[in-house]
């Protein structure tokens, strides 16, 4: 069987459905064919500016079927690609000529268990329904897991997982250090100290829209059992009972083990449990057991491209597959976006790479509006979303803000910090370099999100206004609008 188009979009996640909706409108009279092994995508609808390059948006599952005019869908996987003759293959034999094609398959991901093969059926990593599916199944039943890893699944489990024991295993001197400062980290787990026991997830304020997931109806849980499909998204455990085998007993706030590394997994001698020897960066502390149900290897993001092609791709360190501004690949007409590419252009001050859903939404429409101008003969230039990095999300129930440099990033050591805290309502942190602002975590509801936006693309000179920056009792938000 073969099938022919102009643009072909590989993988239903963000990164693919922007894709194939960014093309669907600058290219709208070619076809445009989106092939995924999965038959749910995931969609954006409810965009809201919060600021210039900051957007709130909800995130939606739906049918592959359901997709707008003008983009066709196969579920299949891809298997090879030859670039030079312009056609794709997939799984089940199916040869699609193409004009241009994009792969925006995302990730999988990077569990530790690939050391540790004996164990590997009880180390666990999130990524799609299934896996928190497995996840559930797995609590159902549990009284200690461990969760290893310090970043975003880390932080959200940390805070989300009930009646159960949760060790949580950290390279680093503070929680969740992938997004935050030991300031926050310690702002953080102050509120959550004395909120313990009064945790309640739903009256939880989220200035964020919330990610309206489908659950999938019956017939498509039963394709997605064999079947890997998109990544979760923002507020994911909303949907999802994550309460362990203790059965209700008094909320128990994480044991964190900081600068730890797991050194060994062993099964206990009953057989039934894993024992986990803990070491502690500093060797003066006596390696450490925990005895667990399973592990969350919360470890970050692998770049997914199990397929084959004519020429190989040239891929980053990270495995990413590099991409240059317009998000071209190494090979003739192949775009890659998303989770699974690698930014390899020179990036702007204060941008840089994450693999969130916010750049795989980016990266998408990016990749669509770049394909078709080249179709067009047009010219294009990179959008103006890659000029400052901004991050919205939620940690330990605060809605959270991250912007440019936020936490110093390639800055070395010629920074300063300026911090503001009211215990349990807001931690503000300005990253400053020659009185210039830089970076902000903006933790709570604060309202500044534009000005610290227009404060860092503007380069305003702050250096006049000293610590009065965050002086509580002056409205910059008023005084810099
Ligand atoms: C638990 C969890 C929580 C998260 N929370 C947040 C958050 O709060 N905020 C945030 O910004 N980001 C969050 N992220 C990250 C965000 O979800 C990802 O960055 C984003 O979804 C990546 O989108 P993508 O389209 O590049 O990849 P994916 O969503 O992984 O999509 C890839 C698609 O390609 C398909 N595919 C793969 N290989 C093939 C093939 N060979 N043939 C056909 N199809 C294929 C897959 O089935 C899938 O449909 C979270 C991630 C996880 C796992
Ligand atoms: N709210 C949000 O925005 C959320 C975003 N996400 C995104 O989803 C993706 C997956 O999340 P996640 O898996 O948490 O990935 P992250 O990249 O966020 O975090 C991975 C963490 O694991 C640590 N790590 C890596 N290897 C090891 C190891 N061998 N032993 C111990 N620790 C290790 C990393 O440390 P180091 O950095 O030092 O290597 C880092 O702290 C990410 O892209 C993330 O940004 C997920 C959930 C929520």
């Amino acid at each position: 069987m073969s099938r022919e188009c102009t643009f072909l979009v590989v993988g239903g996640g963000i990164a693919g459905v922007s894709c194939a909706e960014s093309l669907a409108i600058c290219a709208s009279n070619a076809s445009i064919l989106l092939l995924t092994e999965c038959s749910i995508v995931k969609s954006v609808t409810n965009l809201v500016p919060v600021a210039r390059y900051l957007h709130k948006f909800d995130v939606r599952e739906k049918n592959v079927s359901e997709l707008g005019a003008g983009i066709t869908t196969i579920v299949d996987q891809l298997e090879h690609i030859n670039s030079s003759e312009h056609w794709a293959r997939t799984k089940t034999g199916v040869v699609i000529k193409f004009r241009y094609v994009c792969l925006c398959t995302g990730g999988a991901p990077k569990l530790i268990s690939s050391r540790q093969e004996q164990h590997a059926d009880r180390i666990i990593g999130i990524r799609d329904t299934d896996s928190v599916l497995e996840l559930q199944r797995r609590l159902a039943s549990a009284k200690d897991v461990v969760i290893l890893g310090n970043g975003g699944i880390a932080s959200e489990l940390a805070h989300e997982l009930h009646d159960v024991n949760v060790h949580w295993v950290i390279k680093d001197g503070h929680i969740s250090a992938t997004f935050v400062d030991p300031g926050a980290a310690e702002f953080f787990q102050l509120a959550n100290t004395e909120t313990e026991g009064q945790v309640d997830a739903a009256a939880t304020a989220i200035k964020r829209m919330r990610y309206g997931e489908l659950l999938p109806r019956q017939e498509e849980k039963l394709q997605l059992q064999s079947k890997r499909g998109a990544a979760l998204g923002p507020d994911w455990h909303r949907n999802y009972d994550l309460s362990g085998g203790d059965g209700g007993g008094s909320p128990k706030l994480p044991k964190v083990y900081y600068k730890s590394h797991i050194t060994q997994i062993e099964q206990s001698p009953n057989g039934s449990t894993l024992q986990v020897t803990l070491k502690h960066d500093d060797d003066s502390e006596q390696p450490e057991q925990i005895n667990c149900d399973f592990i969350v290897s919360a470890t970050g993001v692998q770049p997914r491209h199990d397929f084959t092609t004519d020429v190989p791709l040239e891929l980053a360190e990270d495995g990413g597959i590099n991409v240059d501004e317009m998000m071209r690949t190494n090979l003739c007409d192949v775009y890659a976006a998303g989770d699974v590419c690698t930014a390899a252009w020179m990036p702007a001050q204060h941008w840089f790479q994450m693999r969130l859903w916010t750049q795989a939404r980016q990266m998408g429409s990016m990749a669509g509006r770049s394909m078709a101008a080249l179709h067009d003969g047009e010219t294009v230039y990179q959008d103006f979303c890659f000029e400052l990095f901004g991050h919205v999300t939620q940690l330990f129930g605060f809605p959270v803000v991250l912007l440019g440099r936020f936490n110093g990033q390639g800055l070395g050591r010629d920074y300063e910090l300026l911090v503001r805290c009211t215990r349990n309502k807001e931690y503000i942190k300005f990253v400053l370099q020659n009185g210039r602002l830089r970076g902000a975590i903006l933790i709570g509801d604060t309202d500044l999100a534009e000005t610290c936006e227009n404060l860092i693309l503007n380069g305003t000179d702050l250096e006049p206004y000293g610590d009065d920056i965050l002086n509580p009792d002056i409205d910059i938000e008023d005084y810099f609008d």
